[in-house]
């Protein structure tokens, strides 16, 4: 999609109006000069054409401002509306299309390339009209002397031939920038997430550097390369404009019967039509950067489009469950990640297994055995690539997966911890700091307008903060993925000994990932993995030592 498609689209049928109005400026432009030129050399009633001069800069500024604010205006509006397409396209596509996607292309099409996008909205407005006064130009050249217009056509249309014979070259060195930006944002998260490594180390901080300044030469190369072709382009304006000028001067009175005077006037109109024309291919740049910008949000919208096909809209939603449940049940369930091409994909499965309402679930097996794999295929998160997963008997598919999610609150082992208590708002004030103070984090952070006050906290307190919002979520079933291992004793023995029991008695299903063997009698069933199936289920007695949660 061009910048100009996306004005007509997003305009709702106010294109037309634009360039009437970009078209009226032009005009008034260039009538404005022809009457100009017109008093300098032939003389004539000075009031009337003053009036009329100043009638053509009233128009010009009316209608110019007209083209240049609405311009604006549809632009900053169709960035929004696609700002909001592609958040709401985030939060539609499934977890392994956003995974596979990464961060890094996405803040640079939704920051980088949106910018552009808006930045040129003042120079395609330039554009627009620069091509209208332009169209005025040329008639006003064909009336004053139809050979001039002819060699202005053909002068134009050779410099138009090269010009666009480099608009290929230039969209390669483009589209190599918008790459190397990529690459750019990746190392630089990389760098920003490990600067402590990188400062207990020299030799990793120099090879960061290198890797960053690779990329950084590679992107000023690709930019360098686009720029000195939109510049020879400038310069080949320029040279046509001589051309035309020495040829106007020097050649056509030898061959047409031209007097001194129309040279004249028409060396002052070709001048004057030379400068929207250093407006028209001075504006290319941004508006072929613009158009490329676009093309890759498209690029990006498309990609987050494939990654929520299948996905079910809310409104058509189902939820047959309405927070209840007995037993999830996985019949012959098999998951395996879909790797561009990699033979080698991780898989789980086929796995057979229920856990039914109340039950304390501990999921043990070795690095790499499928642990959080597996809960993310349990909690609906990843789709089942065969078998079946069911609630109660109602198998989970696109239509109410969304509801089925709903019944699980997690907490990962990378969780994230919003800024705002999102999902719980309407917390009671109360109980989160009765909560803070189980969790004896009361001195650390506070519960202010739905937030903390701060979450600069070490890990373990951190996971502290994120079970306060797992226990204000209240839904049935409770997953902990690896939750005590960054605890000291005294919270670890709470979780198993307190927080778990409790939980339990509350009728909450629990589902902890976890290495602790010394609590595994806490558990209702030990579910050990390993190579991505079910090694064993142990199952253990339960001791209830219920303690009031909140
Ligand atoms: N997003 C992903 N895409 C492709 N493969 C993945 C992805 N995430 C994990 N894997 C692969 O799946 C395998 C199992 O990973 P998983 O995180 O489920 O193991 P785990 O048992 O939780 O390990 P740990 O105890 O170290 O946390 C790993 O070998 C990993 O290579």
């Amino acid at each position: 999609m061009t910048l100009w498609e996306l004005i007509r689209r997003e305009s709702s049928g106010e294109g037309r109006s634009l360039i009437a109005s970009a078209t009226l400026a032009g005009g008034a432009n260039a009538l404005g000069i022809a009457l100009i030129n017109a008093a300098a050399t032939e003389g004539g009633e000075k009031v009337r054409s003053f009036i009329l001069i100043a009638l053509c800069v009233l128009l010009y500024i009316v209608c110019s401002r007209r083209t240049y604010h609405r311009t604006t205006a549809i632009i900053e509006q169709a960035l929004k509306k696609i700002k909001l397409r592609v958040i709401d396209k985030i939060e539609r596509a499934d977890l392994q299309g956003i995974e596979r996607l990464g961060t890094s292309e996405i803040y640079d099409r939704i920051t980088e390339n949106m910018s552009v996008v808006s930045d040129s909205a003042g120079i395609t407005a330039n554009f627009l009209q620069s091509l209208c006064i332009l169209a005025c130009a040329s008639i006003y050249i064909l009336s004053l002397s139809p050979p001039a217009f002819m060699l202005l056509m053909l002068l134009n249309g050779v410099g138009m031939m090269r010009y666009f014979a480099r608009n290929t070259e230039i969209g390669e060195h483009l589209r190599e920038v918008a790459r190397k930006r990529v690459t750019f944002f990746d190392q630089i998260t990389d760098m920003l997430k490990g600067v402590k490594e990188m400062r207990l180390s020299r030799r990793r901080a120099q090879d960061v550097r290198q890797d960053i300044s690779v990329t950084t030469e590679e992107l000023r190369s690709a930019t360098v390369n686009a720029n000195n072709l939109f510049n020879d382009n400038l310069i080949l304006a320029q040279c046509v404009l001589f051309v035309l000028l020495i040829t106007m001067v020097f050649v056509l009175p030898q061959h047409v019967s031209i007097d001194s005077v129309k040279v004249t006037t028409l060396v002052g109109a070709v001048l004057f039509f030379w400068s929207p024309l250093g407006g028209a291919v001075g504006g290319m740049p941004a508006y072929k950067r613009s158009n490329m910008a676009l093309a890759n949000i498209e690029a990006l919208e498309e990609k987050l489009e494939r990654a929520a096909r299948g996905v079910v809209p809310p409104e058509k939603a189902e939820d047959p469950w309405k927070g209840e449940f007995s037993t999830i049940e996985m019949d012959d369930v098999r998951f395996a990640y879909a790797t561009e091409a990699d033979e080698h994909a991780f898989q789980i499965g086929p796995m057979n297994l229920s856990i039914t309402r109340g039950e304390v679930v501990f999921v043990v097996g070795g690095n790499g055995s499928g642990k959080s794999t597996f809960m993310k295929v349990l909690m609906g998160l990843y789709p089942v690539t065969s078998g079946t997963l069911c609630l109660d008997g109602t198998q989970i598919r696109a239509e109410n997966v969304a509801s089925y999610r709903e019944m699980f609150s997690v907490i990962f082992a990378d969780f994230h911890l919003f800024s705002k208590l999102y999902g719980v708002l309407d917390a009671d004030e109360q109980l989160v700091q009765r909560l803070l103070k189980q969790m004896q984090i009361a001195d650390k952070t506070s519960y202010v307008d739905a937030r903390f006050t701060t979450r600069s906290l070490s890990t373990g307190q951190r996971k502290r903060l994120a079970m306060i919002v797992s226990l204000l979520e209240d839904r049935p079933i409770c997953v902990f993925d690896e939750w005590a291992a960054d605890q000291d004793p005294e919270f670890r023995r709470y979780f198993y000994d307190e927080l778990i029991p409790s939980l339990k008695a509350r009728g909450k299903t629990v589902i902890a990932v976890t290495h602790d063997d010394r609590y595994f009698h806490y558990a209702d069933r030990v579910v050990t993995l390993e190579y991505g199936q079910v090694k064993s289920i142990e199952e253990h007695a339960t001791r209830s030592k219920a303690a009031p949660v909140g």
